[in-house]
């Protein structure tokens, strides 16, 4: 999806778009990262808004109205005096099932090219978000979530077998990192991974990289684009993550007894 500066833009847009997917098939819908704002620190402050508020009624609205999940990216979210970068899931019947604050902020400086820094606006959230559908559990992180093979590991030891993370690499990061990122989640934990972002925007501060992708459990690229906006579609079959788990069972063969991931808190 092409990201205005004009959030009544992107709310309008996001509903068109959603409405054609969910015409052309789609039972699960995902946004990108930060769709109703700049991807930018200093816009997160003046756009966000609490969950539920506005942005949230109009994607439970329209959820509803087409009777599809909605995995809504992320918005700035402010709850408490704290700005998140939140992504809110939403039931077919336009309820508001769970909401992921992105647990790691982004904090990068690749001299020459890039330096940003989330905390600079942003407070970190401290959930675990997952929530059930008839085809699966389902896990959410927003994109840097995606660089912590920790939080994938536990979502799949929680019973996911997909993971959703809206997001916006970079011109720096993504043509290098975030196939690989994506391929190496599935393959780890033998899930479904979709990472999905803004389209390309060459004037804005933060220029995405784009290249919305679906990768299986096998760890091949199943749906994936350029960086203008456009709809990828694909189709997810749970039963595929069982049939894999039983041709290469690695995940009954890790060696507890020698290491482990640990949930701190929940
Ligand atoms: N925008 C992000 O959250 C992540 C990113 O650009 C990167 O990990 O690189």
């Amino acid at each position: 999806m092409a990201v205005t500066a004009v959030k009544s833009e992107n709310l309008e847009h996001a509903v068109t778009l959603i409405n054609k997917a969910a015409t052309n098939g789609a039972q699960l819908i995902i946004l990108p990262e930060c769709f109703n704002s700049p991807y930018d620190t200093t816009c997160f402050p003046k756009y966000a808004e609490s969950i539920p508020g506005p942005t949230s009624d109009i994607l439970a609205q329209t959820a509803n109205d087409n009777n599809v999940y909605i995995i809504g990216g992320s918005i700035p979210e402010i709850d408490n005096g704290e700005v998140y970068n939140t992504c809110p899931v939403f039931s077919p019947s336009g309820k508001l099932l769970t909401k992921h604050r992105k647990m790691h902020l982004v904090d990068i400086n690749v001299p020459g090219k890039i330096r940003f820094r989330e905390a600079d606006s942003l407070s970190p959230g401290c959930d675990f978000t997952t929530f059930d559908t008839p085809y699966c559990k389902v896990g959410i992180g927003v994109c840097y979530d995606l660089r912590f093979p920790e939080l994938a590991h536990i979502y799949g030891e929680m019973g996911c077998k997909f993971l959703v993370y809206p997001g916006a690499f970079n011109m720096t990061t993504g043509p290098s990192h975030m196939e690989p990122l994506l391929r190496a989640r599935a393959v780890d934990n033998e899930v479904y991974v979709a990472l999905v972002s803004g389209a390309r925007n060459e004037t804005a501060s933060y220029v995405a990289w784009g290249h919305s992708t679906v990768v299986s459990p096998w760890g091949d690229v199943l749906a994936t684009t350029e960086h203008l906006e456009t709809i990828v579609y694909c189709d997810i079959d749970p039963d595929f993550v069982d049939k894999v788990r039983t041709h290469l069972p690695i995940l009954s063969q890790k060696r507890t007894d020698m290491y482990s991931t640990v949930v701190k808190r929940k």
